[in-house]
């Protein structure tokens, strides 16, 4: 039967990428989605300031929602200090089993721990079944309906501390229009657009990384 885009995409890694090398799994992925096929991957440009904000950040915890193919979690992962995890939430499971053959063919797979679910299901575990009591930073890319609903989560189940960085993909395409009206307006968050593109393309997009205040 016909391959999935996922894995051609892991093909793609195998075929192009040097194993332990995570700029070089990156850049086959980002080969692949610009010459083959569109994939939803953070991508290159938006992929830059997610970069610089884990860069400023520098968290000890952090968690992903909405692994895909593992693209941002090995650009997340390739950033952390020694001894740093990332937790990396996945719905689809047959997303779930090719991000975890990318994670490893980067070399990562001692920095990341994806969980298949749903996040609606997983936050209120997280405490009891990871022993974290605050994020420091979480990136938002899963369901873009599901952004409001999880931050409102975070904050009941008490995973945000004074100064969490959250950064959400996609606010503008395909949108999250109730998650940005919410944390632009709310006093417990600082919160900040950075304007880029879709994923290997011209429309507009950009990201929104909001600090909670507490
Ligand atoms: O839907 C997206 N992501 C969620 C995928 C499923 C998450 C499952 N899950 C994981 C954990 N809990 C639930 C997404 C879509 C697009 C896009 C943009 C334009 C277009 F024409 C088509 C698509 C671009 C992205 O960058 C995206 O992230
Ligand atoms: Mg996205």
């Amino acid at each position: 039967t016909r391959s999935t885009r996922p894995q051609r995409m892991l093909k793609a890694v195998q075929k192009n990428a040097t194993k332990g090398n995570p700029q070089s799994v990156i850049s086959a992925i980002d080969y692949f989605c610009k010459n083959s096929e569109w994939a939803m991957n953070v991508g290159d440009e938006k992929g830059s300031i997610l970069d610089s904000v884990v860069t400023e950040v520098n968290p000890s915890t952090v968690l992903e929602l909405g692994t895909y193919c593992g693209y941002s979690t090995v650009r997340i992962a390739r950033l952390l200090s020694p001894g740093t995890k990332l937790i990396t939430l996945e719905f689809n499971p047959a997303y779930a089993t090719v991000a975890r053959q990318i994670i490893a063919y980067a070399g990562l797979q001692d920095k990341v721990t994806l969980v298949e679910g749903s996040s609606a299901d997983l936050i209120p575990q997280i405490k009891e079944r990871f022993g974290i009591t605050t994020f420091d930073f979480i990136f938002l890319d899963h369901w873009k309906d599901r952004y409001l609903p999880d931050i409102k989560l975070f904050e009941e189940c008490g995973l945000l501390r004074k100064g969490s960085v959250l950064l959400a993909d996609n606010v503008i395409c395909p949108g999250a229009p109730e998650y940005l009206e919410y944390v632009r307006n709310s006093p417990r968050y600082e919160s900040r657009y950075y304007p880029a593109h879709l994923e290997y393309t011209k429309a507009e997009d950009g990201l929104e990384k909001s600090v909670f205040l507490g």
